[in-house]
């Protein structure tokens, strides 16, 4: 058996303050996130960081919040649930999907355990980012090593590092913008919004931010989309270090103030929508652009669990299952829907 561990970021348990203050404490004491000498940064966690923002923080959470739970996992969840079923159809008995979390629940080490479990002597890990950032994917990276410290027998192990520029990642995005436009008509100005990172972690050899330049120029080609036509921006600033340029929220007010009247928003650093997504570019992008006299700003959905992309992204994953050791003869079509 072939398990394949789905990563995803990890999201708090409730939309409230002290779950909240839970997993910002894991998340921000994780030094592959916050690159600061621990003498430094401790204080400020355990200070101003801790007291103030989960509260905050909740309340954006609880806009959002679904039925079932967080978007985060809700999503992830049924990406996994659907990937699972094109397995079964297409590789049955060969491939096991399972979801993990680098902060919280579901735990790696539930994830692993589950796949160990099932038999699954190789693991493909799988982080939900398309773009590569030390801070998210190299991070998993070291989650997954840490938990190998207590087992004896470890799995052959292979990581799909990115997939930015991969043509049916490519493919899928454009398909899924179109299919939106047909059902909700088309602005102007399309606003394609990557999660920010410090520009230091570019300094420090992050391919983060070519990365995510590459996913938008091709995205842009497929679309057919001229100069002028869409904008690249980094949201989601955190603390008083430069961060990647140009900030979304600074963009949507520039492009209010110059007579831009309706943008489509598009986040396709994110695989699944979450509160930065949900909150920050639906909600309070939209109340910033409006409020700069602006006069619709339109989210479109992130991949999600699309058909679209559950097809396209087992394509993504099917060669590693194909070159890695299926049973003898085993016909495989990835082809077919
Ligand atoms: C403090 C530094 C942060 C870095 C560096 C960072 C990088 C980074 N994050 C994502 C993806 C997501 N981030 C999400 C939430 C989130 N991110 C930070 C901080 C950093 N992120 C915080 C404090 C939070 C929590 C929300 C808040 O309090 O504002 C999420 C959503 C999680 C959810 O539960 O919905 C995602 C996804 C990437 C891709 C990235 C580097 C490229
Ligand atoms: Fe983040
Ligand atoms: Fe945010």
């Amino acid at each position: 058996m072939i398990g394949v561990l789905l990563v995803n970021l990890g999201t708090p348990e409730a939309p409230t303050a002290p779950a909240v203050r839970r997993y910002l404490r894991e998340f921000l004491s994780d030094t592959r996130v916050v690159e600061l000498p621990r003498i430094i940064w401790w204080p400020i966690l355990n200070g101003p960081i801790l007291t103030f923002r989960p509260a905050r923080s909740a309340r954006n959470y609880a806009s959002i919040w679904m039925p079932e739970g967080s978007p985060l996992l809700v999503y992830s969840q049924r990406l996994a649930e659907g990937l699972q079923k094109y397995a079964d159809t297409h590789f049955p008995g060969v491939v096991r999907v399972t979801l993990a979390m680098r902060y919280g629940k579901p735990s790696l080490r539930q994830g692993l355990a589950e796949l160990r479990q099932a038999g699954c002597e190789k693991v493909l890990l799988v982080p939900l980012y398309p773009q590569y950032a030390a801070a998210t994917t190299a991070s998993i990276f070291d989650k997954v090593a840490e938990e190998f410290r207590s087992m004896r027998e470890i799995p052959e192990l292979r990581m799909l590092r990115d997939w930015h520029d991969h043509p049916a990642y490519i493919r899928a995005l454009a398909e899924s913008v179109k299919h939106w436009w047909q059902e909700n008509g088309r602005a102007k100005k399309l606003l394609i919004s990557f999660h920010g990172l410090p520009q230091r972690s570019i300094q420090l050899g992050d391919p983060y931010r070519q990365q995510c330049k590459k996913t938008t120029a091709l995205l842009v080609q497929e679309l057919g989309l001229q100069q002028g036509e869409w904008v690249q921006t980094f949201q989601s600033r955190f603390g008083a270090a430069k961060w990647l340029e140009p900030y979304t929220d600074k963009t949507l007010i520039q492009l209010a103030k110059e007579g831009v009247e309706e943008i489509d928003a598009l986040c396709p650093g994110f695989t699944a929508d979450c509160v930065e997504t949900l909150q920050e570019i639906a909600l309070e992008g939209k109340e910033t652009f409006l409020g700069a006299g602006g006069k619709a700003l339109r989210y479109i959905p992130a991949l999600n669990d699309n058909p679209i992309w559950i097809n396209a992204f087992s394509e993504i994953l099917a060669p590693s299952w194909q070159t890695w050791e299926l049973p003898e003869n085993f016909a495989v079509s990835t082809q077919s829907g």
